[in-house]
């Protein structure tokens, strides 16, 4: 039997060759093209509402416990709850992470991107032979299955002791510093996120709760998957989606990118395009959240849209808990005979699996409306994970 060994089209590629139509397979359905569009025309709608924009300055740097708990009634507290519950999103302020370090952090992943095609390829990944982590573009899943107008380099961060530096850009010279140095200020950010969304769910004084049960009460220490989004120019916004509806498996998800619209989260059910904000950091709420917090918290779903005339770049920090160590579950004090759990107990790992076999299920039936998907994944933080079954 002959066999044939193809690379993977790049998205980039394509994009380079200056084509007019975009191929088929990137071509969604129609019920899922009624609200798609250029993404610099759909920012420019000022009529939508705006993600909140949630300053945490009172809970950083990390201090001791006496002076966190003088600082939990902080109203930085009920601006991330309200964000978290209504929205699942929020811009944050007051972070604490350097200018010059997010734009050092940039500087590599856009200087990494703008190696010629067959340099970056040397980075590539095998999601078929289990090799996640590297330069990669999400293949169809199956025959029907589109695809989706992005390239993405995706690595793990932190711990440190885990992360394979080999794996990592070896251009530009600054690449391993700033990546290592930011994941080492985000892990200290998400501990303050953290706290103050577990002030949130259980008031003063229980800041330590969610913490605590991600990570074995300190056994263990949280995830931090990079996740560098590429998105060349689309000569079709309008017909093609950068990253398609999901939401995220993860606690918390962090979003820097190059101040190009193109994310998309779904608030009071319509699509609101995010503003660029500078400065801050987008947070999403993922679906381990959602569990720990009996669905108070939830689990935004959102997607990436492409345009016409920009490159954009996004840079997504996955916060997780160990894939196997700890039991996601509704914390105890949030379950009452009124509130009775919304969520069966299961690790992270089974929780990627369940999803991953949901979404395969749905691809085997005649598709339902898109719109009718995105509700069950509204309710029932269904979704697609992205980072690992790309
Ligand atoms: O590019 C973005 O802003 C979002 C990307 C995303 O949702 C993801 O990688 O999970
Ligand atoms: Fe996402």
């Amino acid at each position: 039997m002959e066999s044939t060994l193809q690379l993977p089209a790049r998205v980039e590629a394509l994009s380079l060759s200056g084509l007019s139509a975009i191929p088929p397979e990137y071509v969604r359905p129609a019920d899922e093209r009624a609200d798609l569009g250029d993404a610099f025309d759909l920012a420019r709608d000022h009529t939508a509402p705006r993600i909140p924009v949630v300053d945490i300055s009172p809970f950083l740097p990390l201090a001791d416990d006496d002076k966190q708990q003088q600082r939990i009634n902080s109203e930085c507290v009920e601006a991330a709850r309200a964000a978290a519950a209504d929205w699942g999103v929020m811009h944050i302020a007051g972070h604490g992470i350097p200018a010059d370090l997010m734009d050092r952090l940039r500087a590599a992943g856009a200087a990494f991107f703008a190696l010629p095609i067959h340099a970056k390829e040397a980075y590539a990944n095998d999601p078929a032979a289990g090799r996640l982590q590297g330069y990669g573009s999400r293949l169809a899943t199956n025959a029907s299955g589109q695809r989706e107008w992005e390239d993405y380099l995706f690595h793990l961060l932190h711990p440190d002791a885990l992360a394979d530096h080999a794996l990592w850009p070896a251009h530009p010279p600054d690449y391993v510093a700033a990546t290592r140095e930011f994941g080492r200020r985000i892990r200290e950010v998400a501990s303050a996120l953290l706290a103050i969304l577990s002030a949130g769910l259980l008031g003063p004084g229980r800041g330590d709760a969610l913490e605590k049960e991600l990570t074995r009460a300190g056994d263990d220490d949280l995830r931090l998957q990079l996740k560098i989004n590429y998105y060349p120019r689309c000569p079709q916004p309008e017909l093609a989606v950068g990253v398609e509806a999901h939401t995220d498996v993860s606690a918390l998800s962090f979003i820097l990118h190059n101040g190009v619209p193109g994310l998309q989260v779904r608030h009071a059910g319509r699509w609101v395009t995010a503003r660029d904000e500078p400065g801050t950091i987008i947070v999403h709420v993922g679906d381990a959240l959602e569990i720990l917090s009996n669905g108070r918290y939830t689990s935004v779903l959102h997607r990436g849209l492409v345009n016409r005339e920009a490159v954009r770049v996004s840079w997504v920090v996955f916060c997780e808990p160990p894939p196997d160590a700890v039991l996601l579950r509704p914390l105890p004090d949030l379950v009452t005979t009124d509130q009775p759990a919304r969520f069966t107990p299961r690790t992270f790992k089974q929780h990627l699996d369940r999803k991953l076999f949901k979404k395969h299920q749905r691809q085997l039936l005649p598709p339902p409306s898109h719109n009718e998907q995105h509700q069950q994944e509204d309710t029932d933080g269904g979704g697609h994970h992205r980072h690992q079954i790309n």
